[in-house]
């Protein structure tokens, strides 16, 4: 391995890995090495246009399969944004050739899956991370360490979290999304997977004992087999009566906002997936009060407003940046780091009670 720069391998010409490819390139600890494509001149096409207008700080290679980018003894670090029902083979494969692994959210169909991807990486010594990009965000560790450390609203009792775009009719047709084959958990993978995993960092990683869920409208792409969840909605009971919801949906407008109440306030995030477009990261926390003398009832607002200085994206101190410097870290060290195969593990476990529920009819089911 080179000194101080990961070289790191790209599976596929996703949309997603161009924001990824300029976040290696602003990292400044990577650089991307090669992309693999199903078809080299794809593979090419994507390089010369994401070079256009990122150039790397070293030519890139375009290979023709993917086996081929991990026989590559010049990689470091592989991210995989490939579709979930495609991740496991791709992923212990990586993990045999000895990469490192960024793989793309929903980490798998199943947790079995999952498991047995993160095995591989443990056995062969190399790191496994999925791409939440929040999971590296200032705002989100210090939510999680306000909320562990200082509580400002008090014992927690609820979580809701929405995240939800209205994808049109081209995209309910052919979008990966939609077909049961490649993202086989349809919007409760693709963004439910995030309200889960917000869920589970607030509450410091703290398991749910019980979970129902329930398809509220499915989806079927024109070459799917089957339906797809397209708007679901999913209920977790933690101990001590702490309990938390979610909407998730491919047809309601951008919707990505978080509410965590206690008993003494509530935290708001209006973003908590992707920042809004700012050089800070934002939240607030509110303690309304009502004052009732007689005839008068006043419900009188009080929020404090807070944040952390964090660029959207794109930026040195952006979360998708400091996801890609952070794995970089750990391949150039060679030091991993348990914590993110954990994440990754209780919350396809808790995405996979949520189905088990949704097959039961929204049953209450043990996690
Ligand atoms: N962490 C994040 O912020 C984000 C994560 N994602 C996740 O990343 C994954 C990819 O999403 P997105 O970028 O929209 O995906 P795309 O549809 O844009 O790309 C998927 C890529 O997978 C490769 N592929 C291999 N086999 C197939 C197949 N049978 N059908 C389709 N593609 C195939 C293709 O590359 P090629 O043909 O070149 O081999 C293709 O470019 C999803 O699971 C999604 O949830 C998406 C957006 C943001
Ligand atoms: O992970 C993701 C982040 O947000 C997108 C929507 O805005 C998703 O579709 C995507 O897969």
């Amino acid at each position: 391995m080179s000194e101080s720069i990961c070289r790191w391998g790209f599976l596929g010409t996703a949309a997603i890995s161009r924001k990824v490819w300029k976040a290696v390139r602003v990292s400044g600890n990577g650089r991307v090495a090669a992309v693999a494509s199903r078809s080299e001149p794809r593979a090419q096409a994507y390089i010369d246009q994401c070079s256009a207008e990122v150039p790397q700080i070293e030519p890139v290679t375009a290979v023709g399969s993917y086996q081929a980018l991990l026989e590559n003894d010049d990689i470091d670090a592989v991210y995989i944004p490939l579709p979930t029902g495609l991740r496991k083979e791709w992923v212990i494969a990586a993990a045999k050739a000895g990469k490192h692994v960024l793989c793309e959210k929903p980490a798998a169909v199943h947790s079995d899956d999952a498991k047995a991807m993160i095995d591989a990486c443990n056995d062969a010594g190399v790191q496994f991370m999925d791409g939440v990009m929040f999971d590296h965000s200032a705002r989100m560790n210090e939510i999680q360490r306000l909320l562990r450390d200082e509580s400002p609203i008090g014992q927690l009792r609820r979580i809701h979290s929405h995240f939800s775009f209205a994808g049109d009719e081209s995209f309910q047709k052919s979008n990966i999304r939609t077909d049961a084959k490649l993202e086989p958990h349809g919007s409760l993978g693709d963004l439910g997977w995030y309200c889960i995993r917000f869920t589970l960092r607030a509450l410091n990683l703290q398991m749910p004992t019980h979970v129902s869920g329930q398809t509220l409208t499915g989806l079927r792409g024109s070459e799917s087999e089957s339906e797809v969840p397209g708007e679901f909605v999913g209920e977790m009971r933690f101990a001590d009566g702490l309990s938390a919801s979610f909407y998730c949906s491919f047809l309601s407008a951008n919707q990505q906002t978080a509410t965590i109440s206690g008993q003494d306030g509530y935290l708001t995030v209006d973003d908590f997936v992707l920042p809004l477009y700012s050089g800070e990261s934002q939240w607030a926390t509110h303690h309304h009060e009502l004052a009732v003398d007689n005839c008068r009832w006043n419900f009188s607002r009080h929020t404090r407003g807070a944040s952390v200085p964090e660029f959207a994206s794109g930026e040195s101190n952006s979360q998708e940046v400091n996801m890609v410097r952070t794995m970089a870290q750990i391949a150039l060290s060679g030091k991993t780091d348990p914590m993110y195969p954990e994440l990754t593990i209780k919350t396809q476990q808790i995405l996979d009670a949520c189905r088990r529920s949704d097959a039961k009819g929204g049953q209450l089911v043990a996690v």
